[in-house]
């Protein structure tokens, strides 16, 4: 399959921020891309390296085999991150408005399907609910029937920008984890969790003080501030860690078990390799968003 994005070790420094360093990478045609990264890790830069709204300063960009800047608009979506319509006009008014921006627009009453708007259609866009304004937005972005959407759309590259990585887990085929301009590694997801993620992790609030010396206890233990974290326990062998530690006189009040996920792969790959405390943006919650929404700029 061809390449829908290749960018090969682009740079780009604000006076003196990094905004991206040497960073490479190549997008499948039809596949959903996730860039990831804390506010500031560059995300928009690359966006804007992408579509051709900014230079970089080294490397090179081809969307669908042509330099940015002269890529057909037609073949490119964007959902800018703040971007907000006129909010007297209906859903179906916009997207009227936007198609007759294009020569060879999609039928309006598709989109609405699509983005299931089909009901809210003549609701003016400022009585429409958080979702349904962010699906009108979407479905702006579908008018011109796009080959590389940066948000989110089916049969389409996606190029799908955000900081919240549970999103990211979840949305996307490959993603690419980026840490002060730096794309630190891409894959799917499911790989990089195997690959970096570490092991399980069974938490455990101790009822009384947290062990002194967890290194003493006959289970690997860390201490943590409320208790100890024990590594790479199957589920079926937490009681008998709990049994060993309360052997020892460790009584437990609140434990968890958790499998790692692309957060602690973040984590421990931004530790590693670039000495970065940098952190993850906070994890997705309910919003008046479409999934994947923290779009683009
Ligand atoms: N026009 C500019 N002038 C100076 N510095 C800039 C400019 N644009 C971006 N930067 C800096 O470059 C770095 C990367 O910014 P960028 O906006 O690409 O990050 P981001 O990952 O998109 O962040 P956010 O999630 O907050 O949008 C940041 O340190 C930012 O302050």
């Amino acid at each position: 399959m061809m390449a829908a994005v290749t960018a090969e070790g682009i740079s780009k420094q604000y006076e003196d921020t990094v905004a991206l360093d040497e960073v490479s990478l190549s997008i499948t045609e039809g596949t959903v891309f996730g860039l990831v990264g804390p506010n500031g890790a560059g995300k928009t830069t690359l966006v804007r390296a992408v579509t051709g709204t900014t230079e970089p300063d080294t490397g090179s960009v081809s969307v669908f085999g042509t330099t940015p800047p002269d890529v057909d608009d037609e073949q490119i979506g964007l959902l800018p991150q703040s971007f907000t319509p006129p909010k007297r006009q209906s859903a179906r008014e916009l997207l009227d408005y936007y198609a007759g921006l294009y020569e060879d627009a999609r039928p309006v009453d598709e989109i609405l399907g699509e983005v299931g708007l089909v009901e809210a259609a003549d609701t003016r866009y400022a009585n429409l609910s958080g979702v349904q304004q962010r699906r009108a937005c979407v479905g702006i972005t579908l008018v011109n029937d796009p080959d590389l959407l940066f948000l989110d759309a089916s049969g389409t590259t996606v190029f799908l920008t955000t900081h919240y990585m549970a999103e990211a887990e979840t949305l996307v085929d490959r993603v690419g984890l980026l840490a002060d301009g730096r794309l630190v590694t891409t894959g799917t997801p499911t790989d990089l969790v195997d690959d970096y993620g570490g092991g399980t992790r069974l938490q455990i609030e101790t009822a009384g003080q947290p062990p002194t010396d967890p290194e003493a206890l006959p289970v690997a233990a860390a201490a943590t501030e409320t208790g100890v974290v024990v590594h790479d326990v199957d589920p079926t062998e937490i009681g008998s860690v709990l049994g060993a530690l309360s052997d020892c006189g460790i009584e437990y009040d609140a434990l968890s078990w958790t499998e790692p996920t692309l957060e602690d792969v973040y984590l421990s790959l931004t530790d590693a390799e670039t000495g970065s405390k940098a952190r993850p943006g906070p994890r997705a919650t309910a919003g008046n968003s479409v999934p994947g929404s923290e779009a683009s700029r």
